[in-house]
């Protein structure tokens, strides 16, 4: 069971340059098996083409590593925090992809302006608000992990799978590794079709709720018909 989960996240971080979606050791992701609570990620600061699945570092819960002898990555308690916070997901990613770290840096959120962004993301994708100096000074990683938490109070991760950290960058997650990398992946390509829109004219408005409920609700809702599933 561990090796397999080890498998799909050393997958899924391989897709992360892949998917150009980081460069050099940028990004992480990780995947929690639910049944034991134990967490595997990406080592810190190891190039994606050095990963080897058997050296992946595991954690419980609590943060302490109980596998591997690499470091886990630098943001595996903003991780770990999400997995704490979210009991539905299973794969959580970050990056400094381009676009989605323009809106961040920009300290904006993404608003939805068309169909392609209310097929994946049930609204505007948030931005969090700023860590305050001693939030930043003193465990940073925690506090970032706290931020989207608060970000979150009102939304359902499962609705929203992403969100902003202000004058940082993303962070995405899925009911798996792979789906949480699909949905950064998804998430950088709206960034940058918002991006575009807005360009050519800033009187554009975000959609109205009946097309974002048409097109979220079609692929993701109890009564969605999308796709060759059947119920
Ligand atoms: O840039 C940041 C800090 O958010 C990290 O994503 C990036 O440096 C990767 O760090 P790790 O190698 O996962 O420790």
């Amino acid at each position: 069971m561990l090796q397999d989960l080890k498998k799909k996240v050393l997958e899924a971080n391989l897709e992360l340059p892949k998917r150009d979606l980081v460069i050099y050791t940028w990004g992480n992701v990780s995947a929690i098996d639910r049944d034991t609570g134990l967490v595997v990620i990406k080592p810190s600061g190891v190039a994606y083409e050095d990963l080897k699945a058997e050296e992946l570092p595991v954690l419980d819960l609590e943060g302490n590593q109980v596998e591997g002898r690499l470091k886990p990555s630098s943001d595996t308690i903003t991780h770990i925090l999400l997995y704490q916070a979210f009991p539905e997901i299973g794969g959580v990613v970050h990056t400094h992809s381009p676009w989605c770290t323009v809106w961040a840096q920009a300290g904006k959120a993404i608003p939805s302006l068309g169909t392609t962004h209310a097929d994946y993301f049930y609204g505007e994708i948030p931005i969090t608000r700023k860590l305050t100096k001693e939030e930043i000074n003193h465990n940073y990683e925690k506090n970032t992990g706290e931020v989207i938490i608060e970000t979150f109070e009102d939304k359902n991760p499962s609705y929203m799978p992403g969100v902003l950290v202000n004058n940082h960058g993303p962070f995405n997650w899925g009911k798996t590794p792979q789906e949480a990398v699909s949905n950064a992946v998804i998430m950088e390509e709206i960034a940058k079709l918002a991006y575009y829109t807005q360009s050519l004219t800033d009187a554009v408005k975000p959609i109205d709720n009946s097309l974002l409920d048409k097109h979220f609700l079609r692929k993701n809702g109890n009564d969605s018909y999308y796709g060759q599933v059947t119920k």
